[in-house]
């Protein structure tokens, strides 16, 4: 009983929030890690088939037939594939031997995520940047770990902190920042439907809290945004 837990402890470590903030982290059930992914494709596929059919469809269309398959893979294989610890990137650093000592800024991320509220896909950029300590990172991981943690059900909130506190901890220093324009379906497409609202949320670690460095990452990204309200 005992070992079980352990075991679970060290998955959450892996699926990396370990060394997230309680608030920013992903809220899974204690037996989150206990259900394979093969039988969570099992499941969805049949929570699909119950919509659809509550719906009305007719599960032997040939177009349909395969569809709460078809769910169930995307869901667990891509959709939310960041919530399994085993698809989360290596970040590899290399020593800083160059002695680079300017911000680097990796912009236009592509941000494919889905809100937790309504399972709509939210879509949009994400801007990294951080300041050497001494580390560097390759530039594709930023890309790959703003991927990873987009792949859960998420609020863009959390999906921002999450990006920057895992780069922090890969890079051994606070002066990481994020900041993500997003479109989410669920205001677009549906309930207000306001097609052209965009959601801009930020997160300034260490010397990104200062004014010159903050309002430095914000130039490079150039975003046609009014970013009063995240200045210092
Ligand atoms: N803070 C935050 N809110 C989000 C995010 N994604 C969606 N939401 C909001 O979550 C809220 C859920 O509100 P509810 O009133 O419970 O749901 P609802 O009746 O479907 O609301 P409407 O979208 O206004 O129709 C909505 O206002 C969404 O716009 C996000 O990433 N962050
Ligand atoms: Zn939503």
């Amino acid at each position: 009983m005992f070992e079980g837990k352990e075991i679970m402890i060290n998955k959450i470590d892996e699926i990396g929030d370990d060394h997230v903030g309680s608030s920013a982290k992903t809220p899974l059930r204690a037996d989150a890690f206990d259900i394979s992914d093969a039988e969570k494709r099992k499941r969805i596929e049949a929570s699909v088939r119950d919509i659809l059919d509550t719906l009305g469809m007719d599960l032997e269309d040939d177009s349909i037939k395969g569809t709460p398959r078809r769910v169930a893979k995307a869901y667990v294989n891509e959709i939310f594939s960041g919530l399994n610890p085993a698809n989360k990137p290596k970040l590899s650093t290399f020593d800083n031997n160059y002695k680079y000592g300017e911000m680097l800024v990796e912009k236009n991320i592509t941000v494919y995520s889905t809100c937790e509220h309504h399972l709509l896909p939210i879509v949009g950029r994400a801007h990294v940047a951080y300041i050497s300590d001494g580390n560097v990172i390759g530039l594709s991981k930023m890309n790959r770990i703003v991927d990873y943690y987009a792949k859960r059900p998420q609020v863009q909130e959390r999906l921002t902190m999450q990006i920057v506190q895992a780069l922090q901890k890969a890079l051994g220093t606070d002066d990481v920042a994020c900041v993500i324009d997003a479109k989410h379906l669920c205001v677009n497409s549906r309930g207000v439907r306001d097609i052209v609202s965009s959601t801009v949320t930020s997160e300034f670690g260490g010397k990104f809290k200062e004014k010159d460095t903050k309002r430095e990452f914000l130039d490079y990204i150039k975003m046609d945004t009014d970013f009063k309200n995240i200045e210092a």
